[in-house]
């Protein structure tokens, strides 16, 4: 006789799309921000799966915006031209030619490829910079640091990085619209004319406040922001963050991803998400399931 039970991988299969039907409900026709970030798109498999998940979230109505970074690629390209470069509280500082280097590696190549592993994943995006339709206006940032001596702060020139002083999502929206998801490069002009190099944390942050996101994920190498013994910090708020930077349990290049989560909510996103880029579709089971993943950065915490 024929077994007619239900597969129980079948029906785990099921269980899952029920599972995700009320964040469906949640948030079809929010805007979703990730940023993906250089460390997280090493891997081609990772980079595909990436690009489901972003396919995946058009598909079902909520707007996804993606800003990448680059910052390993850019660093190999430097290296290959010979050119030195050196990071400031996570910044690289920036003089005209590794402005160019950077904006060739950020907005020539990887925009294009993340644009190409989404049209792979059955996706329409189109890769802009922060230049195009003026969607960003950088400003040269103003930096202090401790004086090593004397502990004076004195005022360190990081030459052209930019931050974002005004945002102009129209763009954004008008591609959303069209069903096509944007892709954004961190460079952007000053009033000046200058090329700014943005870190893609704080482009992402500031492209996040100005949309309303609803989520913003910023996609990395770690778990998320751990604490000095390793451990996954799963939430934190503004305060618990200052703490954190104040005693070095935070540093690096973790430092503007978290400054960027404070602003964004403080701004206005209901919620910040530093998360592990090398779960496979990480972003999806974060969304859709009840199983939270990473660092949840909120105003209150998790409320
Ligand atoms: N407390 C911390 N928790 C997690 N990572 C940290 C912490 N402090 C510093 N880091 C560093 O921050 C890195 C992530 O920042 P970054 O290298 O800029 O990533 P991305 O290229 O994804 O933006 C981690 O790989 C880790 O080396
Ligand atoms: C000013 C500054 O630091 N800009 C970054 C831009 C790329 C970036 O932020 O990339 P990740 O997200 O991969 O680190 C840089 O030059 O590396």
């Amino acid at each position: 006789m024929t077994d007619h039970s239900p597969d129980p991988a079948m029906l785990a299969k099921a269980e899952t799309l029920t599972e995700a039907l009320p964040y469906l409900q949640r948030y079809a026709g929010k805007t979703f921000v990730v940023k993906y970030g250089g460390h997280a798109m090493g891997d081609p498999e990772l980079a595909r799966d990436f690009a489901e998940d972003v396919v995946l979230l058009k598909a079902v109505g909520i707007n996804p915006i993606v800003v990448h970074g680059g910052g390993p690629q850019i660093g190999a390209m430097l290296k290959q031209l010979g050119i030195e470069s050196q990071f400031v509280g996570g910044l690289r500082v920036t003089d005209k030619a590794t402005a160019e280097v950077a904006e060739m590696v950020l907005a020539g190549k990887i925009n294009k490829e993340i644009v190409a592993w989404i049209a792979e994943a059955g996706g329409r995006a189109v890769g802009i910079s922060g230049k195009d339709a003026r969607l960003v206006t950088a400003e040269k940032v103003k930096r202090s640091e401790p004086d090593p001596n004397s502990g004076i702060e004195r005022h360190v020139d990081l030459g052209f990085v930019g931050d974002p002083v005004h945002v102009d999502p129209s763009i954004l929206h008008q591609l959303a619209k069209d069903g096509i998801i944007p892709v954004v490069a961190p460079v952007a002009l000053g009033a000046d004319g200058d090329t700014y190099n943005i870190n893609a944390d704080t482009m992402a942050g500031a492209i996040a406040a100005a949309c309303n996101a609803s989520r913003f994920f910023l996609l990395t190498d770690v778990a998320g922001v751990l604490s000095k013994d390793g451990d996954l910090q799963t939430d934190l708020d503004p305060a618990g963050i200052d703490a954190l930077i104040k005693d070095g349990t935070i540093s690096g290049g973790m430092i503007p991803k978290v400054e960027t989560c404070v602003k964004a909510v403080e701004r206005g996103v209901d919620a910040a998400v530093i998360l592990d880029g090398r779960i496979p579709h990480g972003m999806l089971l974060e969304i859709f399931t009840r199983r939270g993943a990473g660092t949840l950065v909120r105003k209150n915490g998790r409320a």
